[in-house]
């Protein structure tokens, strides 16, 4: 008998998704069978709003938990609800290939963001995407929302059947929606130039015991799954945001792409009301995880050197 890994997930429906996709891609590269392992965490249980919960990583402790409890073998998370420190004891064993990075509008009767009438109300529990909505269309009222992704697109008038349909539109990450099945709900893919997305946006992060990351019957497997240029990517985005100090719920964005020869890294740091929008790019060559946490770390020294900190309420210092 082939043995099973047991894989850590969230119990949301996103989630679950995720994972299994992950579950069933390690098994097909390994010699083993997996079992779902569902952990409720506080982000899924609290409905208050996320900002006000406060502390980054509310989705992934209980997951890190049962890691360390060996409740689970593996845990999945989205790579960008993953707080940048260390966790003691635990590795990020694989990043599999990204898939879309962009926010999505999901509108009423069709609309896009520049269709949008004067004053329309748009839906979101993200300070970087409320900042940006803001700066583009200073015109519109910016609701503060939260729940899945499913509660959220409810939210939207005429879009799913029996919502409460309070809002004129909503905006949610491309992935979530497409893994769901949802896409064809979006209206319009918001360009990068325009909503640069969270740092790891898109990804997933498949994380382990540091102990079976070298040698255990799935160790093999997660190697072959890590997506190098993903990995790049994400380091030197996640690179931004820890050195500013920041978490998934700072008003910042960031966004790298890898070709053959160079990384290109930007981000943008905003103010609340979207008034202000510190935006600045970074180029390297050395195409190695230290290379990509490095042009991160010179990125968000240049946006504090600019005044990154006032503009968005941090308390990193150069
Ligand atoms: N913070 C919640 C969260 N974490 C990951 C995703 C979507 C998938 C992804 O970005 O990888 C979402 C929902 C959303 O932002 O719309």
């Amino acid at each position: 008998m082939t043995p099973a890994v047991r894989v850590g997930t969230r119990a949301s429906a996103l989630a679950l998704t995720q994972t299994t996709t992950v579950a069933e891609s390690l098994a097909a590269l390994g010699e083993f069978g997996y079992e779902l392992v569902r952990v409720s965490t506080t982000g899924d249980v609290n409905r208050a709003s996320l900002s006000q919960i406060g502390g980054t990583g509310v989705f992934v402790a209980a997951l890190r938990e049962a890691l360390l409890d060996d409740n689970c073998d593996v845990a999945v998370h989205s790579l960008k609800d993953l707080p940048t420190g260390e966790a003691e004891g635990l590795t990020v064993a694989a990043v599999p290939e990204r898939a879309d990075i962009r926010d999505a509008l999901c509108a009423r009767d069709g609309l896009t963001l520049a269709g949008l009438p004067e004053g329309s109300s748009v839906g979101t529990g993200s300070p970087r995407r409320a900042a940006q909505l803001r700066a583009a269309r200073p015109d519109l009222s910016i609701i503060d929302i939260r729940g899945n992704v499913d509660t959220r697109l409810a939210r939207v008038a005429g879009l799913v059947d029996g919502g409460p349909g309070d809002l004129d539109a909503v905006v949610l990450a491309a992935a979530g929606l497409t893994r769901l099945g949802r896409q064809g709900l979006i209206t319009e893919y918001l360009a990068p130039e325009l909503m640069l997305p969270a740092p790891g946006q898109g990804a997933l992060a498949v994380e382990c015991r540091s102990d079976d990351a070298g040698a255990s019957v799935f160790a093999q497997a997660l190697r072959q799954y890590d997506h190098l240029p993903t990995r790049l990517a994400v380091t030197a985005e996640r690179a931004v945001l820890r050195r500013l100090e920041a978490g998934c719920t700072a008003p910042i964005g960031a966004h790298a792409t890898v070709t053959d020869d160079v990384l290109t890294l930007e981000a943008v740091v905003c103010s609340a009301d979207g008034g202000r929008l510190l935006r600045r790019t970074e180029i390297t060559a050395d195409l190695s995880v230290g290379g990509a946490t490095s042009a991160g770390v010179v990125l968000a020294e240049e946006l504090l050197a600019s005044g990154a900190a006032e503009i968005a309420g941090l308390s990193a210092d150069l």
